[in-house]
């Protein structure tokens, strides 16, 4: 049995304050007894405008936010998954959003660039979101072996195809994490059916971070932070406002349910295994 938390911000366009915010939470998740801590989309920086987001961008390897998981993950000796952070492409106005993922050694050990942009206009609020603009959209599925079990990584929009999962889990994920900032609107209608139904057809552990709460862009986030397990049921979650939550993962009982309930062994369609970049 492993501990693991999700960790819920509200963060605005001030990255020493979040930064500050984050570490509060990763020290309290990490008192806990919590092994691996699961930060939210943008916990560094929800910019107002895409400026500032231009203006935080860090090359691969080197900036305050890098350093700051790398001495975070060592300090409190935890794998620390960075929901994402700004990182240079070849467009200076569209960084890659990379989940970054820390060691207990405080090293890296993954970056994940969101695959999946979130190019949509929601016609009841009158919202329209076209990340694709600011964001150089990623190619590469990512896993990890940390000491909690395979680690698969997914961001936010991406939760909504499930090929991305599926490819996860072709890869050996037992426990997948989801930094997230969903809007509250999309939020309430398939957030956690989507969190469910993404654990219940892998059989796989989720632990999905949120954004959660108002923020200074006017955006409203939908928050509801939750770790699923492999069955499908929520173990914990926290519906607004900034927080931790936490949950032991229990491969035994994983690998029980995957033997007496084959599903993932009874596919007869091929196609997910080999995705490849549209
Ligand atoms: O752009 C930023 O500032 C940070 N990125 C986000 O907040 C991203 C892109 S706008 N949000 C989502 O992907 C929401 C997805 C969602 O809400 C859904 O699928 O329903």
């Amino acid at each position: 049995m492993r501990r693991v938390a999700a960790v819920q911000m509200a963060s605005g366009p001030n990255i020493t304050a979040n930064l500050l915010e984050a570490g509060k939470h990763i020290a309290g998740a990490a008192d806990e007894g919590a092994r691996l801590v699961v930060l939210p989309e943008n916990f560094s920086l929800m910019p107002e405008y895409d400026q500032e987001r231009v203006a935080a961008v860090e090359d691969d390897g080197s900036g305050p936010t890098q350093d700051f998981l790398a001495e975070q993950a060592a300090r409190h000796r935890v794998w620390l998954v960075g929901g994402t952070v700004p990182l240079r492409s070849a467009d200076p106005e569209r960084p890659y959003a990379a989940c970054l993922v820390y060691g207990p050694d405080g090293r890296r050990a993954a970056r994940y660039d969101k695959i999946h942009l979130f190019d949509v206009q929601l016609d009841d609020t009158g919202e329209q979101y076209h990340e694709s603009a600011s964001t150089m959209p990623g190619r590469d599925v990512v896993t990890l072996d940390t000491d909690v079990g395979r680690l698969g990584l997914a961001i936010c929009y991406d939760l909504r195809f499930p090929e991305l999962f599926r490819a996860l889990l072709d890869r050996g994920a037992q426990i997948i994490a989801v930094p997230a900032a969903f809007t509250a609107h999309t939020g309430r209608a398939h957030w956690e059916p989507l969190l469910r139904a993404r654990a219940i057809e892998n059989l796989v552990y989720v632990i999905a971070a949120a954004q959660g709460g108002y923020h200074v862009s006017g955006r409203e986030t939908y928050g509801h932070s939750m770790i699923v397990d492999s069955w499908g049921g929520v173990l914990a979650q926290r519906e607004r406002g900034a927080g931790t939550v936490c949950a032991q993962i229990d491969p035994e009982r994983q690998h029980r349910v995957r033997r007496s309930f084959p599903s993932i062994d009874h596919r007869r369609l091929k196609g997910a295994v080999d995705v490849e970049v549209l």
